[in-house]
């Protein structure tokens, strides 16, 4: 739910909270299709106050209304610890999202707060969808690539069962190897859709024998149309998504 004031279509904004309106309509057309709904903080701190509230009142909406969906707040934070343990608080205790991306670079103390949760998971970026993952996650660091370094290390930390991964869909080819470090977490997998990322060749190696697959795509559902019929061309899309998966499975197992 990456929801850019900009590209939503005009009649909401005439609403105290737009991109709340937006959201609401998204998540009451598609849920049936969706296993999790992830708001990236991104675009709501870019409106100030009032996105913020519309954050806030959209997380309340999945929590009242479809409290059996995953929810996962893409805010990719990490800081020395006590840092931290504020940034858990505002988005596992406060907000109550089930989840939260973190940024794994400053280490075991930095992610300890946000495994402290129970009953709720850490989704550390691993290998990203964008190009400057070549940057640095993919170089060698003593023996592996840091990467890999992140994966193996953190299996270690207490909780790692509270444990997932962000791994690009645009980096499918790694997949066979990310499985074989951490079978049985789950992976959290941006990347199809908008940039380009095939959903076929990440099912390959990705799944697991719980499938173990949460698939985004964002851009691809919520602008599939800018005009009063936004919802249900998202549905639409999130449909073909969704059973492009159900065959994908079927094939699989
Ligand atoms: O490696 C990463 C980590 C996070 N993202 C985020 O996922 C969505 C992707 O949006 P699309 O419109 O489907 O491309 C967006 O919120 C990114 O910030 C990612 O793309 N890659």
């Amino acid at each position: 739910m990456d929801v850019d004031i900009d590209k939503i279509p005009k009649h909401l904004l005439r609403f105290e909270y737009p991109i709340f309106e937006f959201n609401k309509a998204i998540i009451d057309a598609t849920h049936q299709y969706v296993v999790a709904y992830k708001p990236n903080m991104a675009f709501y701190e870019a409106n100030g106050l009032k996105g913020w509230k519309s954050l806030e009142k959209t997380i309340k909406y999945l929590n009242k209304n479809y409290p059996e969906v995953f929810t996962i707040a893409d805010a990719k934070r990490g800081d020395i610890g006590n840092t931290s343990s504020m940034y858990a608080k505002a988005f596992l205790k406060d907000l109550d999202f089930d989840s939260i991306t973190v940024a794994p670079y400053m280490g075991k103390d930095s992610v300890e707060p946000f495994l402290n949760f129970e009953d709720k998971f850490t989704i550390l970026l691993a290998l990203t969808s964008n190009e400057g993952a070549f940057d640095f996650q993919t170089l060698s660091t003593q023996d592996s690539p840091l990467y890999k370094k992140v994966l193996e290390t953190s299996k270690t930390w207490n909780y790692a069962h509270r444990l997932m991964y962000v791994v690009g869909a645009t980096k499918a080819e790694y997949f066979k190897e990310i499985r074989s470090i951490v079978p049985n977490n789950f992976l959290l997998v941006p990347g199809v859709g908008a940039q380009g990322g095939s959903l076929q060749e990440v099912c390959k190696y990705g799944l697991n024998k719980d499938i173990g697959l949460l698939i985004n795509s964002s851009r691809g559902i919520i602008y599939a149309s800018s005009e009063s019929d936004f919802s249900e061309k998202a549905a639409v899309e999130a449909k073909k998504l969704q059973l492009e998966m159900k065959q994908i499975l079927e094939n699989h197992f």
